[in-house]
């Protein structure tokens, strides 16, 4: 394999990576250029503003939207200008500036949607710094495990999630990185008024180059452990302005609009599609902490929210609840579904709830940067779409779908795995090399384990999956984490774990174990087991005792008869 993948002070640019990649004789591409079929936007390409950082591009229009709305802090009812959002993040980057953090420091956001996350990551992209976005939820060595991974410097959280951080042998608070608090700080810690508060003036001139990591998400891809994702200036410059650029945006959003974000922004889809994009539009986002079907209701009304991004479980909830009819959701105009498969019966029970909405869907992953397809509805002059379809690949990038077998292009309406090449995609994963190549070919196409065709109208279906993922409501559930826990277990001497089919979860994992001869082990002990030792998504709800776990002659765990075997689960005694 090629030496690829980034570390975060590497400042090779992607064309860099790419000759690297081609100078290498053995990793010739599978068909050469003239046999592929390249599936674009109906949009026209449109000159891209990537150069600018991102926070100038999405402040870009700053002067002339200084007083609208920018964010609105649904619990406290508070709202922030853009004018004091931008002045908030400057302020916030000197202090983080004045406390040691530099260029290509990576910084850990361990909190739910809130003002100061917004404030904490815009901050960090002003001094050429890092986010690594974590879900508090977490457990301690979930956690410790990203930062390790990253070497983040500073996690910015609230104090009843710092005992979490007080236990590794890896790291330790004060000594590897510092830990600040939006609430009152516990020992060791320093408030978020320390570092909020710094000069502007202080604010030390960083040069920015488009190819230098803005973010860094993690994410298992189709396979393996989850790992850092290294986005740039440029991927998420590019994947914002293929939304909301352009005379005919994909996304039309205005100054008026109001986004709801009640999906986390510690993933990349609520990041990019509800913040970035909001921004660099001008338009209003509604921040909730969490998610509550009456709390949402009433701030929807409140606030006249007019684009909803959702995932799947929300729907179901908006289609579904009894509340709804007792709330005016009429100010909602546009509701775009992400991250998991919207069945038509869902998407039909929500638009009898908001009948004058359009309703489609987008398709993303966090290594795409992360959108790859966007339901033309949305666009200023809309194009009709199908139900079931997630949209058509974003201007400005080039789709391709291969047969997996042979890597073969395929034309219209042929299944096979979906590939995706532009400026968005990822630089690559944080030094892991293996992965990069495995994930991105030769000629650039990143892989992305999903099945899909295109049809005749340019709309991408999804059908199956290549990749070993789970999706528990939106969020990834790595098999090979889960099955590395398990066969940790002294009782368990093999394991495998796979998707089961759920109606309010989509998915939910479900696991394979041989018992280890002669050992007593029970369906609820090794749920327990694994339920201490993970984030609450990636519970089992299903522990399924077998005598040998099907496996390929290369050893690889054949995930296809396992899910084979749920499929008729009657069969099956836990
Ligand atoms: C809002 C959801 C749909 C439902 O939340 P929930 O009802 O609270 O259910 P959960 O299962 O998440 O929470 C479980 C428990 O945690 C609790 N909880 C929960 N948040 C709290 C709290 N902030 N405090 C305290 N307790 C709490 C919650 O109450 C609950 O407790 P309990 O009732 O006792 O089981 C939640 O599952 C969710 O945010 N899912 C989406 C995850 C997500 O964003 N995934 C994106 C991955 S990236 C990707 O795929 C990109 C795609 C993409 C696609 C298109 C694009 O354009 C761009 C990108």
């Amino acid at each position: 394999m090629l030496s690829v993948a980034p570390s975060l002070d590497s400042t090779q640019t992607q064309q860099q990576q790419q000759q690297q990649r081609t100078a290498d004789p053995t990793q010739q591409p599978n068909s050469s250029p003239q046999n592929v079929h390249i599936f674009k936007s109906k949009l026209p390409d449109i000159p891209l503003s990537n150069h600018l950082p991102l926070h100038s591009f999405c402040f870009q229009r700053l002067n002339e939207i200084s007083d609208r709305p920018c964010l609105i802090v649904g619990s406290a009812g508070k709202i922030y200008t853009y004018g004091e959002t931008y002045h908030a993040s400057r302020r916030l980057a000197a202090g983080m500036s004045a406390i040691g953090i530099t260029k290509g420091d990576v910084i850990m956001i361990l909190l739910q949607n809130s003002a100061e996350f917004v404030f904490s990551f815009i901050a960090a992209s002003m001094i050429g710094a890092v986010a690594t976005t974590a879900n508090p939820f977490y457990t301690p060595a979930e956690i410790f495990k990203q930062i390790t991974a990253s070497k983040a410097k500073l996690v910015i959280t609230q104090a009843m999630y710092v005992d979490k951080l007080r236990d590794s042998d890896s790291a330790k608070i004060g000594e590897d990185f510092k830990v600040v608090t939006v609430d009152d700080p516990p020992e060791n810690c320093l408030h978020f008024s320390a570092i909020s508060e710094g000069n502007e003036n202080d604010l030390p001139e960083v040069e920015i180059h488009p190819d230098d990591a803005v973010a860094l998400p993690f994410s298992s891809g189709t396979t393996g452990l989850p790992k850092g994702v290294v986005l740039t200036h440029r991927s998420l410059t590019t994947s914002v302005a293929q939304q909301v650029d352009g005379e005919n945006p994909n996304l039309y959003l205005k100054t008026e609009d109001v986004l709801l974000c009640v999906l986390p922004l510690f993933h990349i889809f609520s990041l990019n599609s509800v913040l970035l994009c909001a921004l660099r539009a001008g338009s209003a986002v509604l921040l909730m902490q969490k998610f509550d079907i009456g709390t949402l209701l009433e701030l929807i009304q409140r606030y006249r929210v007019s684009v909803a991004m959702v995932v799947p479980p929300l729907v179901l909830a908006l289609a579904k609840n009894p509340m709804v009819v007792e709330y005016d959701l009429s100010s909602i105009r546009l509701v775009l579904s992400g991250a998991a498969p919207l069945g038509k019966e869902l998407e039909e029970g929500l638009r009898s709830r908001v009948p004058q909405a359009v309703l489609g869907q987008g398709y993303g992953m966090t290594e795409a940067g992360p959108v790859l397809s966007m339901c033309l509805g949305f666009a200023k002059q809309p194009f009709p779409t199908k139900s079931g379809s997630c949209g058509t690949v974003v201007r400005n990038a080039e789709l391709k779908v291969v047969d997996p077998e042979t890597g073969c292009s395929l034309g219209y309406n042929q299944p096979g795995e979906i590939c995706i090449r532009g400026q968005q995609i990822m630089k690559g994963y944080l030094n892991d090399d293996t992965a990069t190549a495995t994930t991105i070919d030769v000629d650039g196409w990143l892989h992305t384990g999903d099945v899909g065709y295109v049809d005749d109208d340019d709309e991408i279906f999804i059908v199956d999956r290549v990749k070993e993922l789970i999706k528990f409501k939106g969020f990834q559930v790595p098999p090979a984490e889960l099955e590395a826990l398990l066969v940790s277990h002294p009782s368990i001497a093999d394991a495998a774990v796979v998707p089961q089919k759920d109606v309010a979860a989509g998915e939910v994992p479900v696991a394979f174990v041989v018992r280890s001869n002669g050992f007593e082990l029970t369906e609820e002990s090794v749920k327990e087991f694994i339920a201490k030792q993970v984030v609450f998504y990636k519970r089992l709800h299903k522990v399924y005792f077998v005598h040998a776990i099907p496996k390929s002659p290369s050893g690889k765990i054949l995930r296809k008869d396992l899910r084979a075997k749920l499929e008729n689960t009657t069969t099956l005694k836990p």
